[in-house]
């Protein structure tokens, strides 16, 4: 995986992966729209699926439609970076994209269940920061669900039978963030990701950074 440097505060540092999971209707996409909306730096993966496009979805910004033919040979291409079956659907994450942003300095967000997390963690430990969204309860899920108004009953009775089996890999990411008000968990998931950035390891550019500041002391 190719991971570009870039200056945050005129030191270099390297890009990272930035994971949202949660079971379905939990606050996901909502999240990753205000942190692209607030965080400049921050690139939305779009993933690739075979699922239907719901009532408001624009083909390229939420994802990439496909049919199963392309996911095929998307696959057989070695062009995702990762890929897994959702709700009887193909999901991936098209590599390319992922690595121009994280080249050209960006860091990278990806809305993608646990099976993708787990794929992109063997692939780029030391680069992925993931975190689990919670919902505060099984009614509000199923609340949320139906709100969104963009799935069937059928649809949605499947994502709530799913929703235990979700939340049982909680315990494999680096932060929990329980979704009671939308304000107040954006709050928490941005301070994970400045925090993030801040970390020693990826601000590689401070060696250099700290030796000009001890050139200053001298001089
Ligand atoms: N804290 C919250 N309180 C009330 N409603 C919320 C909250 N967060 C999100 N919602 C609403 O819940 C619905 C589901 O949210 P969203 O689509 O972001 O979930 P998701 O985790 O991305 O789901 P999926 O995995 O199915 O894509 C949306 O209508 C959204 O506006
Ligand atoms: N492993 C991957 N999972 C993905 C990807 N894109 C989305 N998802 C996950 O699928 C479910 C369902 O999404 P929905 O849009 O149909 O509600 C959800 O958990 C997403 O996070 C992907 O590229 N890879």
């Amino acid at each position: 995986m190719t991971i570009g440097g870039h200056g945050t505060d005129g030191v270099e540092r390297r890009g990272l992966m930035f994971v949202l999971s949660s079971p379905s209707g939990a606050g996901k996409t909502t999240l990753s729209r205000m942190l692209i909306d607030r965080m400049p730096g921050l690139r939305m993966s779009v993933s690739a699926t075979t699922r239907a496009m719901r009532p408001g979805e624009v083909d390229g910004r939420d994802y990439s439609f496909v049919d199963k033919a392309t996911f095929g040979a998307m696959v057989r291409a070695d062009q995702l970076l990762e890929w897994a079956t959702v709700f009887d659907n193909s999901y991936g994450t098209p590599r390319a994209p992922v690595e121009a942003a994280l080249s050209a300095g960006q860091d990278v967000l990806f809305d993608i269940d646990w099976q993708g997390t787990q794929q992109l963690r063997e692939k780029a430990r030391a680069d992925v920061v993931s975190v689990f969204i919670l919902p505060p309860s099984a009614a509000d899920l199923e609340k949320r669900l139906h709100s969104r108004a963009q799935d069937s009953d059928e649809v949605i009775r499947k994502r709530m039978s799913r929703a235990s089996h979700e939340m049982s890999h909680w315990a494999e990411y680096d932060y929990i963030v329980i979704n009671h008000d939308v304000d107040e968990a954006f709050a928490e998931v941005q301070s994970i990701l400045k925090a993030e950035r801040l970390k020693r390891e990826r601000q590689t550019g401070l060696v250099g950074f700290v030796r000009g500041l001890q050139g200053q002391l001298q001089g």
